[in-house]
């Protein structure tokens, strides 16, 4: 990779020309500037007229980044790939290896970056409706905004030397002055109605949960993650940019984020994250067991406390955190992790909730650790592999990129991964929207049932929906 800091971008992107006639291969080329504040839903709601169908939001829930990307610069996407995290890493590190960044410095989230998601599991059956998604389906976006704590910066990548490049550097670069102009001030995007909610099979599902329950008191496994959805359907086609609006409004303390392929949108609010790497600094989070929250003050402390002390929950909390210690242990010094669970509270659940820190050694990656993590027992199991098995055969549907990893990584081994739960495909004037909850072997059916409705709220309001129905 060449950071060239101080030129002009017509030299700069001689270079990367005169690399990609050099080697006989596309050639990434970024340019990254310093920019006043753009309001990022604005930027990605002005966006819409040219990059409808290839845009991409990411707001972290600690409020230090947000990412808006428009346009595929390039994509690399995995299909039934055996190794598909290491597949998508050894592609990335060929794009940067030949890239030329122009840039002042390598500010993290800048430059030539990779967004996208994976499948839960790239094994189980197909569902049509997540036809626009492969396995692992990532791209560098053309124009990006990056908002830091710091500053706002925005980014234009073009691959040269490829028949992609058939924009020119000179009209990307007056697209980009212009959505920058128009994004200054917010936008109000257009409104959908929900017109009907329809629950998929919830007898079955409870059926599924009591065979599961069966499973777990006569075997050998311990923990099986049981998902469920429902079908929303709309007066008009609902747009990521409506929804993403209200997601931004109601879980400012999630992680928010939307991926376009064509005609589908995977978007959700989810409160967990996989994995984050700055520098070698490294932060994962367990997070399983839920309970409602409170009408008052008093009452939600005392819902609090009780999943605190609720063998159930904390049995359910304590397998995630078990399996996430021994994934990082090989990847990491100084992993720390307190010993007993806190809360993290949302606006319609709490849940226990682990953080975990630690140093990643030099040679690990993100993506070393995505591999390692997912599926964490929160969304799979425990054993791994049985409960994935048991997932395919109970659950009967495809969970697509929900509860799977969804997020970011920069050139210079910088990003993070969420598990996107909370989560639903838009799909015109229809979507669906995922929730699971962690089955052991004294679960109650009914108790779990509810778990997922209340799982369920954050996207229905986002949707437009009632969530008192
Ligand atoms: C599978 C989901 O939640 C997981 C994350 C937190 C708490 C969970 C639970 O208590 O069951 C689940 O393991 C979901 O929201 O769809
Ligand atoms: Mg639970």
């Amino acid at each position: 990779m060449v950071t060239i800091h101080k030129t002009n971008i017509e030299k700069a992107f001689d270079t990367a020309m005169e690399k990609a006639r050099q080697y006989r291969r596309p050639v990434l080329f970024s340019i990254v500037e310093k920019i006043d504040a753009v309001d990022p839903l604005s930027f990605y709601n002005e966006g819409k007229v040219l990059y409808e169908g290839t845009r991409f939001m990411w707001k972290d829930r600690d409020h230090t980044i947000t990412i808006a990307g428009l346009g595929a610069a390039c994509t690399i996407s995995t299909e039934e790939e055996k190794d598909q995290f290491f597949a998508v890493e050894k592609e990335w590190k060929r794009f940067i290896e030949y890239g030329v960044i122009l840039s002042l410095e390598n500010w993290a989230g800048t430059g030539p970056l990779l967004f996208g998601g994976f499948r839960f599991d790239p094994l189980n059956q197909r569902g049509s409706e997540w036809d626009e998604f492969a396995d692992g389906t990532l791209q560098v976006p053309s124009i990006m905004l990056t908002k830091s704590k710091e500053a706002d910066y925005l980014t234009v990548n073009m691959l040269c030397g490829s028949h992609h490049d058939e924009d020119s550097l000179d009209k990307l670069m007056r697209i980009k002055d212009e959505l920058i102009s128009k994004s200054k001030f917010p936008t109000v995007p257009d409104e959908t109605t929900v017109s009907e909610v329809e629950d998929y099979k919830p007898e079955e599902w409870k059926t599924s949960v009591q065979n599961v329950v069966d499973e777990l008191r006569g075997g050998s496994m311990e923990k099986v993650v049981l998902a469920r959805k429902c079908k929303v359907s709309f007066d008009a086609p609902v747009t990521s940019d409506f929804v993403l609006d209200n997601l931004w409004k109601q879980q400012p303390d999630s992680f928010i984020f939307s991926f376009e392929r064509n005609g589908s949108c995977f978007i959700g609010a989810t409160p967990e994250r996989l994995v984050k790497k700055t520098g070698e600094e490294v932060l994962s989070t367990c997070l399983a067991g839920s309970i409602a929250r409170g009408q008052t003050i008093e009452e939600d402390e005392m819902l609090g406390a009780e999943l605190l002390n609720d063998e159930k929950n904390r049995y359910e909390h304590h397998l995630v955190v078990e399996n996430i210690h021994q994934a990082l242990e090989p990847f990491c010094s100084d992993l720390s992790l307190p010993e007993q669970p806190g809360l993290m509270k949302m606006k319609d659940i709490q849940h226990l909730y682990t953080p975990v820190t630690g140093r990643a050694s030099k040679q690990t990656s993100l993506l070393d650790m995505v591999e390692k993590l997912h599926p964490t027992p929160a969304l799979g199991g425990v054993p791994r592999e049985e409960a994935l098995h048991v997932i395919r055969q109970e659950e009967k549907m495809d969970r697509g990129l929900y509860a799977g990893p969804s997020g970011w990584l920069d050139a210079y081994g910088n990003g993070e991964f969420a598990v996107a739960i909370r989560s639903g495909l838009l799909q015109g004037k229809e979507s669906y929207i995922y929730a699971g909850c962690g089955i052991v072997a004294d679960s109650d059916p009914e108790t779990e049932f509810k778990e997922t409705q209340m799982k369920f709220r954050p996207m229905l309001r986002a949707l437009g929906g009632n969530i008192n129905g």
